[in-house]
């Protein structure tokens, strides 16, 4: 498995963390930071996350920013990228069963890092159902 990964100023910290974790799991890993806690931009560092997953260049993709609304929002402009924002790891699961979610936006402001982990682990542990899902997912992108 092969994940991007990108994060703004508000989430350096639990990325580091999430990096340690897909270390921990043998996963590969493209970061395209910021690595800094210097003020940034977010989408700047979404941008890079979205077109691998986009282009398939990964698997799946990992954002975290504050409330993760806007590095959700940058993600989705991508036609193929279906970014969920969670804060439980039920949410995740269902992002994963119902919508094929393909990335990930974590909330570092509004979840502990334990529930990011926990959710990292949910994502890379769930599989897309399927079956009466498909439809749906297909008709999520407009041309
Ligand atoms: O886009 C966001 C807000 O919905 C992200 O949470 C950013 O991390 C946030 O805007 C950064 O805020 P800051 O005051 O510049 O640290």
């Amino acid at each position: 498995m092969h994940i991007a990964i990108g994060n703004d100023h508000a989430g350096t910290d639990y990325k580091f963390a999430v990096l340690e974790l897909l270390k921990e799991k043998g996963i590969e890993v493209t970061n395209y930071g910021t690595d800094s806690n210097d003020s940034v931009d977010y989408p700047d560092f979404v941008h890079p996350v979205a077109a691998d997953v986009e282009n398939k260049k990964v698997d799946f993709g990992i954002l975290i920013c504050g409330s993760g609304n806007g590095v959700s929002m940058t993600a989705n402009k991508y036609q193929k990228v279906r970014a969920a924002l969670c804060w439980t790891k039920e949410i995740v699961s269902l992002a994963r069963q119902h919508n094929n979610a393909n990335i990930l936006s974590i909330p570092a402001r509004f979840v502990s890092l334990p529930q990011a982990l926990e959710m990292v682990k949910t994502f890379l542990d769930t599989d897309f159902e399927g079956g009466r899902h498909q439809n749906r997912v297909e008709k999520i992108a407009c041309n």
